[in-house]
């Protein structure tokens, strides 16, 4: 993935400067900085929501996205909220449902999933997708810190498994450090990244 970002305004004010993000296959890296730094809005860039910047971008044909909110379809149940948007089967949609603890819970509603639950299962629907990279924005927040946690592994455990790259956005470095993914921090106004130290990215799981 290569993103070449000239800037990015709203409404003619500029948040995002020259920002140029090169992810090699399976690289990882967090984007951190402060509230209305424009994480989000670099996301959202990169993602493809939003093409109102001026610049190149150059992503892999299958980027899966987990955002804070589930996103799930209500009227469907947990297994088809796998299954339609991805095309994957429904066998392989079981298979994931088991590796995000739902096992069994195929035919419940949305409503009936508890907030981390839902998480789960977007997880598992973002993997369905066989992502090359995974695009998180804040998926960790507003969860209690056992089901944080729980969430936390399963996401370093689906992203050893599968070799997706990631892009995260967390306001929390410990985060970024437990998926082994370099932090960059957006700074200053417009914001522009700052890659810190060189040799600080962690090394690739595969090569531990
Ligand atoms: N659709 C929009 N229209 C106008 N301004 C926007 C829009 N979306 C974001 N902004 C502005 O862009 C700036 C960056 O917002 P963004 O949501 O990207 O920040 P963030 O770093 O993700 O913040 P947070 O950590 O609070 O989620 C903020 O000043 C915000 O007000």
């Amino acid at each position: 993935m290569r993103l070449e970002l000239a800037g990015k305004q709203f409404d003619g004010r500029p948040v995002l400067g020259p920002i140029t993000l090169e992810l090699a296959p399976a690289q990882r890296v967090a984007l951190l900085g402060p509230s209305g730094a424009g994480k989000t809005t670099l996301m959202r860039i990169i993602a493809g929501l939003d093409t109102r910047f001026h610049g190149l971008r150059q992503v892999p044909e299958r980027l899966a996205m987990v955002f804070q909110e589930p996103n799930l379809l209500p009227w469907r149940t947990a297994l088809q909220n796998i299954t339609l948007p991805t095309g994957t089967t429904p066998d392989a949609a079981r298979a994931l449902l088991a590796q995000v603890g739902l096992e069994g819970r195929d035919a419940a509603w949305p409503r009936q999933l508890s907030l981390g639950q839902q998480r789960r299962l977007a997880l598992a629907r973002a993997f369905a997708a066989r992502p090359q990279i995974l695009l998180m924005d804040e998926p960790f927040a507003s969860l209690d810190a056992d089901t944080a946690g729980r969430m936390l592994d399963l996401t370093a455990r689906l992203l050893d498994d599968s070799g997706a790259g990631l892009v995260l956005v967390t306001h929390d470095p410990s985060e970024a450090a437990f998926l082994r993914a370099q932090p960059l921090r957006l700074r200053g106004t417009p914001a522009t990244l700052d890659v810190g130290e060189p040799g600080a990215l962690p090394p690739h799981p595969r090569d531990i």
